[in-house]
């Protein structure tokens, strides 16, 4: 990253230690039945494996056929690894591996929103329900509370990874920062830039205050985490109208001087798009090309929403290489329309999917996965459709969940499945074997009869799991959620 004067930080520190960095102390190996997402289309099943994961949370070795005493035997020595310094979880039968969700788009500051929306849409609940709740998270010991139990929660939800919005306060934000470190999330942290459209005591009061505010977040989360090993500052315009077309400038600027992401919302809505249109009659002909104009289309961009993209800024957002969060429930609840993901992906756009809280009601990505295939389902239902093709399957959405969810963060590399060199970002999953002793109370809606197929299993939890049947989380080998 170049020289952008960023201030030294200056923030205080809630939490004081960084310990998610630190690595775990032990090796890790891990035997049972692991599910990944092999293609858009298709998962793999590895059953009677075993993963390795040494103490810096990397995967070293994926090793098929291989129980108890063949992982003692052979892949311990083969790896020179003492049983003594090797901490050994097996999946219970009935259970597996997933990788972690990647939740590609929620507001941290929102939280305490969850399922209050009422009747509204976009513009008007942005003005009765948020704008009030995030300007009270100046408030710090208040923006503790919410903050660390939207970390907690979305953990005990299996996202290991999150791209939030915080508020346009910095301690606060900076606070989300500190707090996801010390709770072990994986995270993009984004100071929200706004400096028009909110209420008067709601504003950046300029651009030159944004930027600067924007600047100290930014510093301080690369004081705490210089590698941006499990945090990362994401420049965050809240949407083209709550922005002037200066500070746009000036934040496609720092994108282009620091190469961090962007992210913002896109075409939620249809007043939000003639509000952009009548806020911007010179800077570009539409909304993705408004963004485009001042520089905020880069290939590390995560556009939420895209619901009501046309043709030609589909084509735009491909060109740019910028990236797709698709929210179904917040979309569903606030009433802004279906996102077309058939359409968007058929472009080569990479799409991952978002909770959008609290637009979006849950904290869970499962529940987005679910929402993706029955607001696909619509899209079939609406005339003109291509009708089957608009489906989106359990595999293609589980695909967005978690592959495609790493492409959106440009984590690709990092997080998404189970291959060597990756980082364990992982989730044990448990579904209620009927046949066991227990009620099932424990493990959620998904009962097990034994004579479905694995896809079968996957089907039942996409459809009606949720916390109960996510058993532990890990990120980078650290486990940061076990369920009791
Ligand atoms: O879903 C959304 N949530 C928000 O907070 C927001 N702000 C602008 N546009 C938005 N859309
Ligand atoms: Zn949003």
């Amino acid at each position: 990253m170049g020289d952008i004067g960023l201030p030294t930080a200056t923030a205080q520190s809630v939490v004081s230690s960084s310990t998610a960095i630190q690595p775990p102390a032990k090796n890790k190996l891990f035997l049972g039945t692991f599910i990944h997402s092999k293609t858009l289309a298709k998962l793999e099943f590895l059953h009677n494996a075993a993963v390795a994961v040494n103490k810096l949370g990397t995967i070293v070795a994926v090793s098929p056929d291989t129980d108890f005493a063949k992982a003692q035997n052979s892949l311990l020595p083969q790896l020179k690894w003492a049983s003594d310094d090797t901490e050994i979880t097996a999946a219970k039968p009935g259970q597996f591996f997933f990788p972690g969700f990647i939740d590609t788009h929620l507001h941290a500051s929102q939280y305490p929103n969850v399922g209050l929306f009422g009747n509204s849409t976009l513009l008007d609940w942005l003005n009765t329900y948020t704008f009030p709740l995030e300007a009270s998270l100046s408030d710090i010991p208040k923006a503790q509370k919410v903050y660390s139990r939207v970390i907690r929660k979305t953990l005990s939800h299996g996202t290991t990874t999150a791209a939030y919005y915080a508020t346009i306060d910095v301690p606060a934000t900076n606070l989300l920062a500190d707090l996801c470190l010390s709770l072990g999330q994986r995270a993009l942290i984004g100071r929200v830039c706004m400096d028009q459209l909110g209420p008067t005591y709601y504003l950046d009061e300029s651009p030159a205050e944004s930027i600067t505010k924007t600047k100290e977040c930014i510093q301080h989360v690369l004081a705490k985490d210089p590698k941006m090993e499990l945090i990362t500052p994401i420049i965050t315009p809240r949407f083209a109208p709550a922005c002037s077309a200066p500070l746009m400038k000036e934040l496609g600027q720092l994108a282009r001087e620091t190469d961090l992401p962007v992210q913002t919302h896109i075409s939620e809505n249809k007043n939000e798009i003639a509000l952009v249109a009548s806020l911007f009659p010179d800077a570009g002909k539409s909304y993705a090309e408004v963004y485009d104009t001042f520089g905020l289309l880069t290939d590390k961009t995560i556009l939420a929403h895209a619901v009501h993209l046309t043709e030609k800024e589909a084509d735009l957002v491909k060109k740019r290489k910028s990236k797709v969060s698709h929210c179904p429930c917040s979309n569903s609840a606030i009433t802004s329309g279906a996102a077309r993901v058939r359409w968007l992906l058929d472009k080569g756009i990479e799409v991952g999917l978002g909770t959008d809280m609290s637009g979006g009601y849950s904290p869970s990505v499962l529940e987005a996965a679910r929402h993706a295939v029955l607001v696909s389902r619509h899209i079939c239902m609406d005339e003109g459709s291509s009708e089957e093709r608009d489906k989106l399957s359990v595999e293609e959405v589980l695909h967005l969940a978690t592959r495609g969810g790493a492409k959106v963060v440009g984590m690709e590399d990092k997080i998404g499945g189970w291959e060597v060199g990756k980082e364990w970002d992982a989730q044990l999953v448990g579904l209620h074997e009927v046949d066991s002793e227990d009620d099932g109370d424990e493990e959620g809606n998904v009962d097990v009869f034994g004579w479905e197929s694995w896809e079968e299993k996957v089907a039942k939890w996409v459809y009606n799991g949720d916390d109960r049947n996510t058993k532990k989380v890990w990120v980078r080998g650290r486990l940061v959620h076990e369920r009791r």
